[in-house]
């Protein structure tokens, strides 16, 4: 028996807004895609390509395009939320008149409100009160996705049905879609990893070598851990796809935007040339500002979001920065079986040199 057709909505167009709306697509859903920008709209409904944004990939002919919501949302069944942080709270209030509460919303979005420290998926609720709401988080570059290179992501949501149905709209032979149900921490996770892919950044432009970057990744999932475990969030979630997964893709490579901006910001560029010459969203550049200032505010350690924010917003040099962590508080590997305080509990007690 042929399978329904799902009727899929995308907000947004950019790299992973089509990126999705192609996979929807190729998965035999009905996709619509809204953007704002009228000549983009004509340019994938009429070449099924998006030159500013994915440039040198096909789009399911399939999606049409419409920079109208009401041609966009009225019969969806599933909403993909792709728009940055900044503007995603101003674009869902543009569409809530047209959604209904069956509708089953799902951000895509890796970032942070700056005001009341918001996660996407809480500004859904907030702004429609609406019972389906998920997260779609995992290692998932936008152009390897529209190049159908095999990929795996998350759908996070305490909704069985938001879950389920996101699996089955989404995963086909080249996307396979895990299920989730610590919306916080998949969501936290995406957003955290970024500040990190600066980083990594920002050491491979400064000639740090495979070690340095080793340690920089692992080191700042323990910081990312520590900080969702603050938030009310499972560590766990961190051993997952969009915990580990995400870090080691968005910190190993040269396609995620993060990384760019502090590669070159490593090669000797002002914060606001790397953001200008990126012309893509860099979630972490504000995400670092808010979780320091967060991390400052709830007590919780996090020398790499510290020393990243003091380096892109104080001027503090990269290699005076590596240098102070490399020398800061002696402190625990895995936390979670020896505490930090034990450690420094123990120099205390032996009079050691950095405790
Ligand atoms: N790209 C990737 O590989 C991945 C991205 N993500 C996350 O997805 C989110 C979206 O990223 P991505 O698609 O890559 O971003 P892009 O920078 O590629 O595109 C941003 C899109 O949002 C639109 N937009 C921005 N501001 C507004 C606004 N005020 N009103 C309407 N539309 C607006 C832009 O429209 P316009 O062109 O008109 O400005 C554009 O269509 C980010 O949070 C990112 O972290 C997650 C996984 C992978
Ligand atoms: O989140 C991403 C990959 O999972 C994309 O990372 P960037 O936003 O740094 O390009």
């Amino acid at each position: 028996m042929a399978e329904q057709q799902i009727k899929v909505a995308v907000l947004g167009g950019g790299s992973f807004g089509t990126a999705l709306a192609s996979i929807a697509a190729d998965n035999g859903a009905r996709v619509r895609q809204w953007l704002r920008d009228p000549a983009l709209v004509e340019q994938i409904n009429r070449e099924h390509r998006n030159g500013r944004y994915l440039p040198d990939y096909s789009i399911n002919p399939a999606v049409v395009a419409s920079s109208d919501m009401a041609e966009v949302l009225p019969g969806a069944e599933l909403v993909l939320v792709a728009i940055p942080s900044k503007a995603f709270r101003e674009v869902v209030r543009q569409a809530r008149p047209h959604l209904n509460p069956a509708q089953i919303l799902v951000s895509t979005t890796k970032g942070i409100q700056e005001e009341g420290f918001k996660l996407m998926s809480q500004i859904l609720e907030e702004e429609t009160g609406f019972p389906h709401i998920g997260v779609i988080s995992g290692p998932n570059l936008a152009s390897e996705i529209a190049q159908k290179q095999l990929t795996a992501t998350v759908i996070a949501s305490a909704d069985p049905e938001t879950r389920t149905r996101v699996q089955t709209a989404l995963g086909c032979d080249y996307f396979r879609v895990y299920a989730s149900n610590d919306r916080h921490g998949v969501e936290l996770g995406g957003a955290l990893k970024n500040i990190y892919a600066i980083a990594a950044g920002m050491a491979a432009a400064l000639g740090m070598g495979e070690n340095t970057r080793s340690m920089l990744m692992t080191r700042a999932l323990a910081e990312m851990s520590r900080f969702a475990v603050d938030q009310g969030a499972n560590p766990m979630t961190f051993l997952g796809l969009a915990g580990v997964g995400d870090l080691i893709v968005t910190c190993s490579s040269a396609l995620s935007r993060n990384y760019r901006v502090g590669y070159a910001l490593g090669e000797g560029k002002t914060l606001d040339e790397a953001v200008e010459a990126l012309g893509q969203v860099a979630e972490g550049v504000n995400t670092v500002r808010l979780v320091r200032d967060k991390a400052r505010e709830d007590g919780v350690y996090m020398p790499l979001a510290e020393g990243l924010y003091q380096v892109l917003f104080k001027g503090v040099p990269a290699k005076e920065m590596a240098r102070m962590l490399m020398l800061g508080e002696q402190s625990s590997d895995v936390e979670f079986i020896l505490p930090r305080e034990a450690v420094q509990q123990a120099h205390r007690e032996t009079g050691g040199r950095h405790g």
